[in-house]
């Protein structure tokens, strides 16, 4: 899509792209903010927002309600309670260009009536890549941990906050009521060795160090957040008792005296000049600083001056955040290399000549699919004006707020004379079989199954993972040497192992990475018939589409693996009831309900499953107690605020209780229940004259 000029768009057209922008905006705070997993580049989002701001520049009367230059953060996730900030947190207008900071401040002169020769100190700090947190302290204790949320509420994170070393429980001498704002964050050798643990034992793997913080901070069990290497670095603070400064530089002295790691690259700087350069100072040793940062922070140094300058919808005026341009780098494309993953994806990783973008040495870069080599996007429309990417041709590497990083361009007038187009193999490399893509799919995939090596041994790797089967001693690298040396061929061989090579202790304890103590551990483990809960073993199998939540789904409302299996093998056909029945389940789609009725259909993939099952014993799923429900089988909505459960807490209990909780209200809708804060989905639902009822209205239908 080409963009046009702002001052060239219409009226509509600005109406429309604001409209498209607002969407756009709000998938991508939700992705980033309440899931932990961005889809979009931070260069991608500031550049939206940018954008945005400049059409609502030139068409004020446009602006729309939900416009997302009124907006911090996203809306809270479900499961934790909610925290109320006394004191707003909010964002940080941005700058990009050095001319921004002149220009900052001369509106901050400007608004508080300074010369030009006043002097007008500014405090310059990194800006750390993790998520703000407010610790609230009573006489010296801590009470109380919330994450920015929207920043009008946040999440409770109290419990995961305790864990956390750069947060002290108790202050010594500090003001009655005190709460200390600063970012949670993790460094990059902790960051590197979490995904390493995790890997080895199939867990989820974080994108970068944010996400990792993010993602471990907002755990609703804590033990989790205390296994995570987690830091602290506080900047700043909300409500008060009593001042800790006169100075902003001052407070940050006070908050080190108190106990608070306080980040030591900041510094006092008289006016712009010395603003960029200690900003160019903090950019030359970035890569060395062992943690994400993504800009220099400068703010007015004098708090009466703060005062007076006051806030903006959602930022200070007396603050600004200096970005880091994206990280590219322009290198060789040496080779593609095709690798298969447990479903049998077939995806492009290009080998580069080593390049340092952003200081992190790079030699591999995701290429997506073939569709993306070739210049395509999914709708089959043009990336890059159509350029293909061929090996040997010179490319851009881009790395923003992402550790996988990306070839995102091409240069032309670089390519040599003998490159040729690249052919995406339509046979698996691993295994010869034919590699199909499917209709609507962007995904090349072998359909080898089972006899396909690399995907055998992803699928062993994901069974012991730790949302499948969690076996001790058991991770990714040693299913790697059990499958070459030819002892695990699936996963059924894992409870066989002792028996057939119990001998082979000896033989295990004088390979690299095993001594006498593991091996025997890990045999102990898998001995003898192991109980395993019906939702885990959905999930273990690794079909595709099935993922944790849609396994628990399907272990919920089939009970039992002999009622599972055989609904599946009765629904094999695609339609009549036992399809239904599927289909009918919340959460089950078309696509999911398809891939889950072909593998438990698929004769070599159901011999290996009956094999496994001989050595389980499956435990019966907690079914819905529907008897007696006064709720059983009807479809229920929550809107607005929930004070008595959290939303999480609702759905499970309406569940539990044989409902079907749905996000939105229809004709097919019974009851609605509304909270403080319920909008249109109420309305919506008196129109089509729906049950409304409120919190305890609902409590007393359920009983209790
Ligand atoms: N990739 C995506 O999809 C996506 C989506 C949403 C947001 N984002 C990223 O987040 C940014 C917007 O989020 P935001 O509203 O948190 O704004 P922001 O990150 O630009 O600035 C505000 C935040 O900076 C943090 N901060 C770190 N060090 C600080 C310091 N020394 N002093 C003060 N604050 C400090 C605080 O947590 C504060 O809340 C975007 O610019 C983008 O980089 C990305
Ligand atoms: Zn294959």
């Amino acid at each position: 899509m080409t963009e046009i000029a702002v001052e060239n768009l219409t009226e509509s057209q600005a109406r429309e792209e604001l409209r498209a922008l607002a969407a756009l905006l709000a998938e991508a705070n939700r992705a980033y903010h309440t899931e932990d997993a961005p889809e979009i580049t931070d260069a991608e989002y500031d550049r939206l927002k940018t954008r945005n701001a400049e059409i609502e520049a030139r068409f004020p009367a446009l602006k729309r309600p939900d416009s997302p230059t009124e907006q911090v953060g996203a809306p809270l996730a479900d499961g934790f309670s909610k925290v109320r900030h006394e004191v707003r947190m909010l964002s940080l207008a941005n700058a990009f260009a050095d001319e921004d900071i002149s220009d900052f401040d001369e509106q901050v002169r400007r608004y508080l009536g300074l010369a030009s020769d006043d002097s007008l100190p500014f405090t310059a700090e990194p800006k750390i890549d993790g998520l703000s947190l407010s610790l609230r302290y009573e006489r010296g204790k801590l009470i109380q941990a919330a994450t920015r949320g929207d920043g009008q509420e946040g999440e409770n994170v109290t419990a995961n906050a305790r864990t956390i070393t750069d947060i002290p429980n108790e202050l010594d001498s500090a003001p009655d009521v005190l709460e200390v704002r600063g970012e949670v964050y993790m460094s990059h050798e902790d960051f590197a060795a979490l995904n390493q643990r995790q890997a080895a034992r199939g867990g989820k793997t974080f994108a970068n160090p944010r996400n990792a913080a993010a993602g471990s901070m907002r755990q609703l069990d804590a033990r989790i957040t205390a296994e995570r290497p987690l830091r602290f670095f506080a900047y700043a603070w909300g409500a008060l008792s009593e001042p800790l400064a006169d100075t902003q530089k001052g407070a940050i002295e006070r908050l080190a005296a108190l106990g608070f790691q306080t980040n030591p690259l900041t510094q006092l700087c008289d006016g712009p000049q010395e603003m960029l350069a200690h900003y160019r100072d903090i950019e030359t040793q970035r890569a060395m600083l062992g943690y994400d940062i993504d800009g220099v922070v400068y703010k007015v140094n004098d708090l009466a001056l703060q005062e007076r300058l006051g806030f903006r919808s959602t930022t200070p005026r007396w603050a600004i955040a200096h970005k880091f341009p994206a990280e590219l780098a322009w290198t060789r494309l040496e080779a593609i290399d095709i690798q298969v993953g447990r479903t049998g994806a077939l995806s492009p990783v290009a080998r580069l000549t080593p390049v340092t973008v952003g200081g992190v040495v790079v030699s591999n870069a995701t290429l997506h699919n073939e569709d993306y080599i070739a210049g395509r996007d999914s709708t089959g429309g043009e990336i890059r004006g159509g350029k293909d990417i061929r090996v040997g041709d010179w490319v851009q590497v881009y790395r923003a707020g992402d550790v996988i990083p990306k070839v995102a361009d091409v240069d032309l007038s670089q390519r040599p004379a003998d490159a040729r187009a690249f052919v995406f193999p339509t046979t698996c490399p691993e295994c010869g079989s034919d590699a199909i893509r499917e209709e609507g799919d962007a995904v090349r995939r072998c359909s080898g199954g089972l006899i396909c090596p690399a995907q055998a041994v992803e699928k062993l790797k994901h069974f012991v993972g730790r949302s499948a089967f969690d076996i001790e001693g058991l991770g990714a690298k040693q299913v790697e040497q059990f499958y070459t040396d030819g002892w695990i061929r699936e996963p059924a061989d894992i409870f066989t192992l002792k028996q057939r090579f119990g001998s082979g202790i000896q033989q295990l304890k004088n390979r690299e990475g095993w001594g006498e103590k593991s091996a025997s551990r890990l045999f102990d483990a898998i001995d003898g018939r192991r109980r395993i809960g019906l939702g885990r073993l959905i999930f273990g199998l690794g079909i595709r589409h099935v993922g944790e939540s849609a396994s628990n789904l399907l272990a919920r409302h089939y009970g039992t693996w002999e009622t599972f299996e055989a609904a599946m093998q009765a629904a094999a056909s695609c339609e009549g009831e036992a399809w239904d029945d599927l289909l009918a389940i919340d959460g089950v789609g078309t696509v999911l309900a398809e891939s889950l009725v072909s593998a438990m259909n698929q004769e070599a993939e159901r011999a290996s499953m009956d094999r496994l099952v001989a050595h389980l014993d499956v435990q019966e799923a907690e079914r819905p107690q529907t008897e007696g429900s006064p709720v059983a089988g009807r479809t229920v909505v929550f809107t607005g605020t929930l004070e008595k459960m959290t939303r999480a807490e609702a759905k499970a209990r309406a569940e539990s209780l044989g409902a079907k909780v749905s996000g939105s209200v229809s004709k097919k809708t019974d009851i609605v229940v509304v909270g403080p804060g319920a909008g249109s989905k109420e309305t919506k639902a008196r129109e089509l004259g729906l049950t409304v009822l409120d919190e305890d209205g609902w409590l007393e239908l359920i009983g209790g």
